[in-house]
């Protein structure tokens, strides 16, 4: 089983409940996205492997460490994930980027997929898929699907976002046991397939849509 972590660093809680405020405008909750993104991607790769390297230091020589595991893939599930996305190449400037396309029928709210392309190598990479938002959960798992579709194994996917619902957290723990969560909160529950109390329509609040 994959784990599920509520990142509660101080710096995270405070920056999120910046833009929970329905009074937060578009650009300062774009500009605080992208600063919860990387301070998340700074937990998320807490456990990337490192091996031993010996460098040349101008006194001497030093024991030191460097990564040494797979390359990461940031995959966005667009729209509202490509919020998150310069926040994580902040830190892990070498990342490459997929894109997956994903609107949920506002009706059934089921989630429906539009656009796919991922870098070549997409199944040698370890991947972090993010999108600010887990509510149903549908288009978190309908994402995924599309990777191991394309050759990916689960256990190299971890799923990143802003708030999630307990709802969709079960849901996507159901579909694919093997994926790591991590959310900044969860919160109580889904009202009408907007989570509560949650901070609205992510995607209409990072582009100015509404
Ligand atoms: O867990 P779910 O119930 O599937 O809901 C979450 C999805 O809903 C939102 O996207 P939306 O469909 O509004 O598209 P957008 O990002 O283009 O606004 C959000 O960004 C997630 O992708
Ligand atoms: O609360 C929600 C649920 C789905 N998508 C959002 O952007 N917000
Ligand atoms: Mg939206």
């Amino acid at each position: 089983m994959g784990k599920f972590q509520v990142m509660n660093h101080p710096l995270i809680q405070h920056k999120l409940t910046i833009i929970r405020n329905e009074n937060c405008g578009t650009r300062e909750f774009r500009e605080v996205v992208n600063e919860i993104a990387s301070l998340l991607a700074f937990e998320v790769s807490r456990d990337m492997p490192l091996e031993d390297v010996d460098v040349k230091t101008p006194q001497g020589i030093a024991h030191a460490k460097q990564l040494s595991g797979k390359k990461v893939a940031v995959v966005p599930i667009l729209r509202a994930g490509i919020g998150m996305v310069d926040g994580i190449l902040d830190l892990i400037p070498a990342a490459k980027v997929g894109h997956i396309g994903m609107y949920r029928d506002e009706e059934t709210l089921e989630p429906h997929e539009y656009f796919v392309k991922l870098p070549s190598d997409i199944d040698k990479r370890q991947i972090f898929v993010v999108d600010p938002m887990l509510a149903t959960g549908g288009s978190a798992i309908m994402a995924i699907d599309a990777l191991i579709k394309r050759g990916v194994d689960e256990s190299n996917i971890k799923f990143v976002c802003l708030v999630a619902a307990p709802e969709g957290v079960e849901a996507l723990q159901k579909a694919h046991g093997d994926v790591d969560i991590y959310t900044a909160a969860l919160d109580d529950n889904l009202e009408n397939g907007y989570i509560v109390p949650g901070l609205g329509d992510a995607g209409d609040r990072l582009f100015g849509t509404k």
